[in-house]
């Protein structure tokens, strides 16, 4: 969003993952302009236009546009944007960037439902060209119009899609990685095994463990449990991927997913 010129605040109720995405951004926009995708002067405008603060009220009352990104469970999302609410300006537009949930179901915890609109992303953000947009059953062309604006002025692709659970991306995305799974359980292969076959064998860019891992297990894991309730068995998740992340192995976040990450190697 600073890249593209907008006033940028990021908001987090921990400090600490305010201070690593502070360094994160700091060292994508330094990297830019060394590797020559970004001039010095972008790379300078947006470190100037992107603030940092534990405080939502500040971070938002100014806001024309809010992107919700907590972690995908209904009741967090719930406070949250009951939060919003109160201290945005009545013509903000909510954006939700729930790669699952209804962005009807997220209206209704709000009081625009005409403003309401889903704006998913994909990781990493900074490389990854689409934005799914998904309108809820209120959502105004207005608001679906000022969102593509944002995103195409943000360099990205964009696709409308009607509201149903998972969208397209996540919906199909769950599937395979669930499956990946169930597979490891069953012992059909090795992490790095099943990863090259589907990346040598079906041409994706990424094998499901690594992009799970990459993704964050945990988020995975909230994923399929809103699909499996809402549409039912076949997004059942598998119960590996439970156990991985009951012990804490959520992926590169952690430094240990289905793989380990060291600074300089990665290993099972
Ligand atoms: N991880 C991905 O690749 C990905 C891709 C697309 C969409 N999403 C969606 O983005 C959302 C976040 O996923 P994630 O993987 O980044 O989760 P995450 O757990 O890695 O990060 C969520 C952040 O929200 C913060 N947070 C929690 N409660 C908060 C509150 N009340 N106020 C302010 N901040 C709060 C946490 O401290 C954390 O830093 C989910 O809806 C997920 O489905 C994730």
């Amino acid at each position: 969003a600073a890249i593209a010129g907008f006033v940028t605040t990021v908001t987090d109720n921990q400090s600490s993952a305010l201070a690593s995405a502070e360094a994160e951004i700091n060292q994508l926009v330094e990297s830019g302009i060394q590797r020559g995708k970004l001039s010095e002067q972008v790379g300078a405008y947006a470190l100037a236009n992107v603030a940092f603060t534990t405080s939502l009220n500040t971070a938002v009352m100014d806001a024309d546009l809010i992107i919700e990104a907590v972690p995908e469970k209904p009741q967090l999302k719930q406070a949250v944007f009951q939060l919003l609410e109160k201290v945005a300006k009545s013509s903000c537009i909510f954006a939700t960037n729930t790669s699952t949930m209804s962005p009807t179901e997220i209206a209704s915890y709000g009081a625009r439902p005409a403003k309401t609109i889903a704006m998913h992303f994909f990781n990493p953000v900074h490389k990854m060209r689409l934005i799914e947009i998904v309108r809820g059953l209120e959502t105004s062309d207005e608001t679906v119009e000022s969102v593509k604006e944002v995103a195409r002025r943000m360099g990205k692709e964009t696709v409308v899609i009607n509201e149903f659970p998972g969208f397209v991306t996540s919906r199909m995305s769950a599937l395979v990685g669930n499956e990946a799974f169930f597979m490891l359980q069953e012992g059909l292969g090795t992490p790095e095994d099943i990863d090259k076959a589907i990346k040598l064998g079906l041409n994706y860019p990424m094998g499901p463990f690594e992009l799970g891992d990459l993704v964050g297990l945990d988020t995975r894991l909230n994923n399929l449990r809103y699909l499996h309730e809402k549409l039912g068995e076949k997004y059942r998740p598998a119960p590996l991927l439970e156990q991985y992340v009951q012990a804490g192995r959520l992926g590169r976040k952690t430094g240990k997913g289905v793989y380990q990450y060291n600074e300089e190697e990665v290993t099972t």
